[in-house]
C-alpha cells in the first residue's frame, strides 16, 4: 500500500527524517508512530500526505484524496457556521445523514453546530476533526496526537469508538500518539523514531519479545522493592517504576510468588509499549555509542 525508501526531510539546516531501510506498510495496518518531542513523526505523516518537500520515494497506490487526516492543528473557514463546514467537506446534509447524525450524538456535539469554527474551545475543534475523519471511511487514515486537549472522559469514550469503528474495517491507520495505553487498544504495528531515525519498525508482539521477553512485571521503584528484586535483571523503566523482564513462564513464576509472598503490589505485561520503547531507544544509543567507539 505504501512503501517509504531513502526519504529525508531537512529544515533549513536540520534533517527532521532520514528513512533509509524500506518501510512498508500494508491493507489493513494499524501502525503505532512513537518517539520523543521532536523525534519526526509528525514530519513523516505530513511527507506521505505530500505536505512536504522530501528527497527519496514514497510509492502508494492511494490517491491523496483517499487519505483522511487528523493532524495536530487542523484549519477550517473561520467565517462559516460549524454546519456548514461539515455539509461542504462531505458533500451531504446532516439531518438527511443517519451516521454523521449519530457521530454528532455520540460526540456531544451537537450545539457546536451553529457555532463559527473559531468560537469552538480546543477540544470541540478535535472532535469536529474527528467526526469528519470517521465519517469519510478512508482506506488510509492518520492520527496525529488525536485525544490531546480532550478531556479523561472524552478521551476514553473517543479510543473505544475508534475501535468499534475500525474494527470489521481494511483501513490502514497510522496513529501518532504519547498515550501507550489508548495505542496498546488500537495498534498491531509499530514505528519508532528519534531524532529523526527509525529506531525500529515491526509487529508489536515482535518489538515487545525483542526487548523487553515474553512478559514484563512492573512495580513502584522504592528502597525496598528495590532490595527484594535486586537478584533479579532489570529493564530500563520511568523513574517511579522497576521493570523486571521475563523470558518464560518459569522466570514469570519465580518472580511473581516472591512478590506475593512479599506482599507487594505489581503489574504483568505482554504489551506494555513505553517499557518496549524506552528499551528499543536505549539499545539503539548502545548500538551507537560502540559503533562510535570502535571507528
Ligand atoms: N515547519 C518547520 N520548520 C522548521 N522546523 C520544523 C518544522 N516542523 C518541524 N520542525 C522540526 O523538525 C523536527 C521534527 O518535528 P516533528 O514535528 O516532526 O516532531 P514530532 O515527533 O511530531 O514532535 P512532537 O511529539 O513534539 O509533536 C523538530 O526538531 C522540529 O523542530
Amino acid at each position: 500500500m505504501i512503501t517509504i525508501n531513502q526519504v529525508r526531510v531537512q529544515y533549513g539546516n536540520q534533517l527532521a527524517l532520514s528513512i533509509n531501510t524500506p518501510i512498508t506498510l500494508k491493507t489493513g495496518d494499524r501502525v503505532g508512530i512513537i518517539g520523543s518531542n521532536g523525534a519526526g513523526k509528525t514530519t513523516l505523516v505530513k511527507t506521505i500526505l505530500g505536505l512536504t518537500n522530501y528527497q527519496g520515494s514514497i510509492i502508494t497506490d492511494i490517491r491523496p484524496e483517499e487519505m483522511a487526516v487528523h493532524l495536530q492543528h487542523n484549519h477550517y473557514a473561520n467565517t462559516m457556521s460549524v454546519k456548514h463546514i461539515m455539509e461542504a467537506i462531505l458533500n451531504t446534509r446532516i439531518k438527511k445523514n443517519k451516521i454523521l447524525q449519530d457521530l454528532i450524538t455520540f460526540f456531544d456535539f451537537e450545539e457546536c453546530l451553529s457555532k463559527k469554527y473559531s468560537a469552538l474551545s480546543g477540544g470541540q475543534k478535535q472532535r469536529l476533526t474527528i467526526i469528519l475523519v470517521l465519517i469519510q471511511d478512508a482506506p488510509l487514515v492518520f492520527f496525529d496526537e488525536v485525544t490531546s486537549g480532550l478531556d479523561f472522559e472524552t478521551r476514553q469514550k473517543l479510543m473505544s469508538k475508534l475501535v468499534e469503528w475500525y474494527r470489521d474495517k481494511a483501513t490502514t491507520l497510522c496513529i501518532v500518539s504519547h498515550y501507550y495505553e489508548e495505542l496498546e487498544q488500537l495498534v498491531n504495528k509499530l514505528l519508532i523514531l528519534e531524532k529523526g531515525q527509525v529506531i525500529d519498525f515491526g509487529s508489536k508482539e515482535e518489538l515487545f519479545q525483542k526487548y523487553c521477553g515474553k512478559t514484563v512485571i512492573t512495580l513502584d521503584n522504592t528502597p525496598e522493592n528495590k532490595e527484594i528484586t535486586k537478584a533479579f535483571t532489570t529493564l530500563k523503566a520511568p523513574e517511579h517504576l522497576i521493570a523486571l523482564p521475563c523470558q518464560d513462564n518459569q522466570a514469570e513464576m519465580a518472580i511473581t510468588e516472591l512478590l506475593i509472598k512479599a506482599d507487594i503490589n505489581f503489574k504483568r505485561s505482554n504489551n506494555n509499549i513505553e517499557i518496549m520503547s524506552i528499551n528499543a531507544k536505549d539499545r539503539c544509543m548502545e548500538r551507537s555509542y560502540n559503533e562510535k567507539k570502535e571507528a
